[in-house]
């Protein structure tokens, strides 16, 4: 068995110092429940004298957690600080109080402008104030990532002797590299008395984009806590990402010696939560929980994640909340995807077939981003229209329209007998124009009924599908459809296919 690694989530105090990331009371609590829901160990729920609110934030989740999950509260190595934390969290079943000070030159000598002997005695001081309080006290050594090693062990030494808990080596700056922090971590495995009685937390930033492969530096190197929070949120860069630490962890817990008992399934439910409340958008591309961390839209990953998923998943999308892997179709895409997208559409096609539906779905897919099922649907409608009904198809449209131009079509069709006619007229209209010059070529009596016409989806690109009726002089109505991402091609393409059928249903009465 690995060792249990906590999880400590700070998306509500670090996660909300992010700029524009601040949360009310009420978004806080809505966050909490699912901290709970994830089965975090710690939440930090606020830093209580830094506002009413945020004091009032503390009190209510430690309520609200009962002895779900250990409540913690932020303060600096100052009394008044610890009073008001130890206040808010009179409630709380499960109390951790975390105080701390700044450990690296720049803090001491910048920051704080004290000395290091002055740093270790206050170090202390906050420990033993905080003690008498609540048994459960958490020191961080902040911009511990800067400081002296043999400094940090003086430091982490004394509030080990003072009763601290838990030590807190934050990486506060995101400067360390993993190996560099790992053996940080290690040297205080190995360097300071009684380490093992207590926990070991590691709390990295993503300053240099490697908070998640800090902290498993630290938890190789003897880490049992773990702070991260949800989507990486966070000052600056960011905090490490919950859901990376943690399926890091799944994936590769033997070798690291650990794991979690954090409920993944309800990752990305998280995800939006917070992203919602916080009104900061997830990357596309961010890992776990971005919207294309499960999308698959070239071909060769397509075909090999349709064989067996593991070809390019590493991790089962149902097991972080996502449901099932996507396959969207662009123009990498190749026939396996284009296949299995139609077979779930209910077309089965195969040989010929398929490379035709492929080759229109292929022109299709250079003109837009991404080929929905709407837009494959009317993909194969037109072809099979086209198959159906030969007596004329469009070869080609041109039309120029604009203020104070008539507008005028030149359209091109080619009949049964393949041979290929144009003609140009104007008309009040683009529509008009095309469908004066299509009757041109055609001479087929009737009359236009009824026009519509309808987007198949979203977007600029999107296709657009007419719809028409004709009524031919003994009173049948003939409907035809036609789909393009240009409606005026739409349109002729939906003219000529009511006419086709027209044409066929009177030779077929002829015969
Ligand atoms: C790495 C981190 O994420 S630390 C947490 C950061 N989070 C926050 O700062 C959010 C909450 N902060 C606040 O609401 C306010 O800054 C408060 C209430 C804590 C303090 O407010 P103020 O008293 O107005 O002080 P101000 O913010 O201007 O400056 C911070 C002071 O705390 C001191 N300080 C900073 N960290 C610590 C510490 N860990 N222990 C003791 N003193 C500290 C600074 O040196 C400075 O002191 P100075 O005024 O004597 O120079
Ligand atoms: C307050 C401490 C733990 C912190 O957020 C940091 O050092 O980054
Ligand atoms: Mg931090």
């Amino acid at each position: 068995m690995t060792r249990k690694i906590n999880i400590f989530d700070t998306t509500l105090r670090d996660g909300e110092q992010s700029p524009g990331a601040s949360m009310n009371t009420e978004e806080k609590l809505v966050v909490a429940r699912q901290l709970l829901r994830l089965n975090v160990d710690v939440i930090e729920a606020g830093f209580p004298i830094s506002s009413p609110g945020d004091f009032e934030s503390v009190r209510r989740i430690s309520e609200l957690a009962g002895d779900k999950a250990t409540v913690c509260a932020l303060t600096r190595a100052v009394e008044k600080d610890i009073d008001s934390a130890a206040d808010a969290l009179k409630y709380a079943k499960r109390p951790r109080i975390h105080t701390g000070i700044g450990v690296s030159p720049s803090h001491m000598r910048d920051k704080l402008r004290i000395t290091e002997d002055e740093c270790v005695e206050r170090a202390i001081k906050c420990v033993k104030y905080a003690k008498k309080f609540v048994e459960d006290v958490q020191f961080y050594a902040e911009d511990a990532g800067r400081s002296d090693f043999d400094f940090l062990v003086r430091v982490i030494q004394a509030v080990v002797d003072a009763g601290a808990t838990v030590v807190n080596i934050p990486d506060t700056t995101g400067y360390s590299l993993p190996e560099d922090f790992g053996r940080r971590i290690k040297y205080l495995m190995d360097n300071v008395n009684g380490i093992e009685n207590v926990t070991v937390s590691v709390h990295c930033h993503n300053d240099l984009g490697m908070a998640t492969a800090l902290s498993l530096a630290g938890v190789r190197n003897g880490a049992t806590q773990v702070e991260c929070t949800i989507n990486g949120l966070g000052e600056r860069a960011g905090n490490t990402a919950m859901e990376e630490v943690v399926m890091g962890l799944r994936m590769h817990g033997e070798d690291l010696d650990g794991h979690t008992d954090i409920n993944t399934r309800e990752f990305l439910k998280a995800s939006r939560l917070v992203s919602s409340i916080t009104g900061m958008n997830v990357q596309a591309n961010k890992a776990i929980v971005g919207a294309n961390a499960f999308a698959h839209s070239s071909g060769i990953h397509q075909d090999g994640v349709l064989k067996k998923r593991d070809t390019y998943e590493i991790i089962d999308p149902a097991d972080v909340g996502v449901g099932a892997s996507q396959i969207v179709l662009t123009a990498r895409s190749g026939h396996a995807a284009l296949k299995h997208r139609l077979e779930e559409l209910g077309y089965e096609m195969d040989g010929e077939e398929l490379d035709r539906v492929y080759e229109a779905f292929l022109n299709l897919a250079d003109k837009k981003k991404e080929v929905y099922d709407e837009d494959l649907e009317s993909l194969v409608n037109e072809q099979e229209r086209n198959d159906e009904t030969a007596a004329f198809v469009l070869e080609s449209v041109q039309i120029s329209c604009g203020f104070p131009l008539k507008p005028t079509a030149t359209v091109t069709l080619r009949n049964d007998a393949d041979q290929s006619q144009t003609a140009c007229e104007w008309g009040t209209g683009p529509v008009d124009a095309v469908y004066k010059a299509c009757n041109k070529i055609m001479q087929v009596d009737n009359e236009l009924s009824e026009f519509s016409v309808q987007s198949v989806t979203r977007g600029i690109d999107a296709l657009g599908e007419v719809t028409v009726r004709v009524t031919a002089p003994d009173g049948e109505v003939y409907t035809g459809r036609g789909s393009d991402g240009d409606i005026i091609v739409s349109s002729a393409k939906a003219y000529i296919n009511a006419i086709n059928r027209l044409l066929n249903d009177k030779r077929q009465h002829r015969r």
